[in-house]
């Protein structure tokens, strides 16, 4: 069997895509015959997914620009690629801490705007460049909201520059907190952060909490002169607080990866066009990953790194796999293994884990009746409680 891939958008990494091998065949296809859909950050919240989609990757690490409650009522795991862009985001991050704290566009846009001889220019330098005098992050105090991936690895770097390092994050992973410096402060209240940060940056996804966080209630609380950074989603900034902010002196410069006019021609603001993750680096690592777990997943039925079904690892050695996607609701193992005894089939092996309204089943079976197979995929796919049905042959 060929799988067949698609990539949208044009910014997915070819290199990365020959993980997949002979077994796969990209772009060939429309997207309405793909098995898989390749992708980054590409809106598909208007998609019509087609019944053929089983997956989804997303060559980065957020994935709110794919309906992912929609995608598990379909059928269709979605992975990411948690990590693979991490030190990519992060080393921008401290460069444009520093890049603040410098007064570097300012100066640079005065700088540009000093015309004449090398010599004048080098006269108007001396004489005008103490304007732009900053301050160094040595000894201040750097706010992490979100100690994930992105965020630990900002938490680390800042404490080996000579920060004092706070972080917040109510739902840290055990092995993100096992890998931060045991320097790194944690605080329980994100009221500490904007009140004790000289920087703030956050690394969460976009979630009702964590949307509008950079707004008026939390700013009132912060400190003056504090740089603040947003490289994690647009929608945590309400940019009229940040405005605000600025004008009356509390923000003293605030960068962003997410593009507004309101914040074009800003001194104290510098917008990157979402670059966190751009690297070529953090590319290949991204689509190595979503397209390793996309292969796993289509010629295996394993799932690992899904952001809508549980990780089920468990290998083949029966001469069929039947894997499902069903409602987690009462009974369904039960009723799955009634069908199967119905055949006289004998299960070999059953995983079955939920998460949320849905559940993965693998079943591994010792059969090689290709008929019997036929017959309960047939039971299956009438069942009310089962979404999506696959059969693997070993
Ligand atoms: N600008 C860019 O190009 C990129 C942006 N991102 C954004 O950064 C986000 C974080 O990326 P990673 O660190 O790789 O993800 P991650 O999943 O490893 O870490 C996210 C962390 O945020 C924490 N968190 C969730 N809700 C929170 C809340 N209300 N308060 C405090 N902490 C909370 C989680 O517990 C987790 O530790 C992504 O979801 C994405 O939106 C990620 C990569 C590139
Ligand atoms: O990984 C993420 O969450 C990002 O925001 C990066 O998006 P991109 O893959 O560069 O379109």
């Amino acid at each position: 069997m060929v799988y067949q891939i698609k990539t949208i958008g044009n910014n997915i990494d070819q290199k990365g895509l020959s993980e997949l091998g002979d077994q796969f065949a990209i772009d060939q296809v429309t997207e309405e015959k793909a098995h898989a859909f390749l992708c980054r950050a590409q809106n598909f919240h208007t998609y019509k997914f087609s019944e053929n989609l089983l997956a989804i990757g997303r060559a980065g690490a957020g994935f709110n620009n794919i309906p992912v409650e929609q995608c598990s009522s379909q059928g269709i795991v979605v992975f990411n690629a948690p990590g693979g862009n991490a030190n990519a985001v992060k080393e921008l991050v401290l460069a444009m801490m520093i890049f603040g704290s410098r007064n570097l566009k300012p100066a640079n846009k005065w700088l540009s705007e000093q015309l004449g001889s090398d010599q004048a220019i080098d006269l108007a330098v001396e004489k005008g460049k103490k304007a732009f005098s900053g301050s160094e992050i040595a000894g201040k105090t750097i706010g992490i909201i979100g100690l994930g991936n992105i965020g630990s690895r900002v938490a680390n770097d800042a404490e080996k520059l000579g920060m004092k390092v706070i972080g917040y994050d109510p739902y840290i992973a055990v092995e993100r907190a096992w890998e931060i410096s045991s320097h790194v402060k944690r605080v329980t209240q994100l009221s500490d952060i904007f009140e004790q940060a000289d920087y703030i940056t956050i690394h969460t996804p976009l979630t009702k909490e964590t949307r509008g966080m950079y707004g008026a209630e939390n700013f009132a609380k912060m400190k003056k002169g504090v740089v603040v950074l947003n490289f994690a989603r647009d929608e945590i900034t309400d940019k009229d607080a940040v405005l605000e902010y600025i004008n009356n002196g509390t923000i003293q410069h605030f960068a962003t990866d997410f593009g507004s006019e309101k914040f074009y021609h800003q001194d104290a603001i510098f917008v990157t066009p979402h670059l966190g993750g751009s690297t070529a680096e953090a590319s290949l690592n991204c689509t190595r990953m979503a397209a390793n777990s996309l292969k796993r997943y289509l010629m295996t039925g394993e799932i690992i790194n899904s952001v809508n079904f549980p990780r089920v690892v468990q290998e083949l050695n029966s001469p069929y796999r039947i894997t499902l996607i069903n409602k987690n609701v009462p009974n369904v193992v039960a009723n799955i293994a009634a069908l199967v005894s119905e055949q006289s089939i004998n299960i070999a092996n059953i995983v079955n884990r939920g998460q949320g309204e849905f559940a993965y089943t693998l079943l591994d079976l010792d059969e090689s009746n290709a008929d019997k197979i036929d017959a309960l995929v047939d039971q299956f796919k009438a069942n009310e409680n089962i979404v999506r049905v696959r059969v693997i042959q070993r």
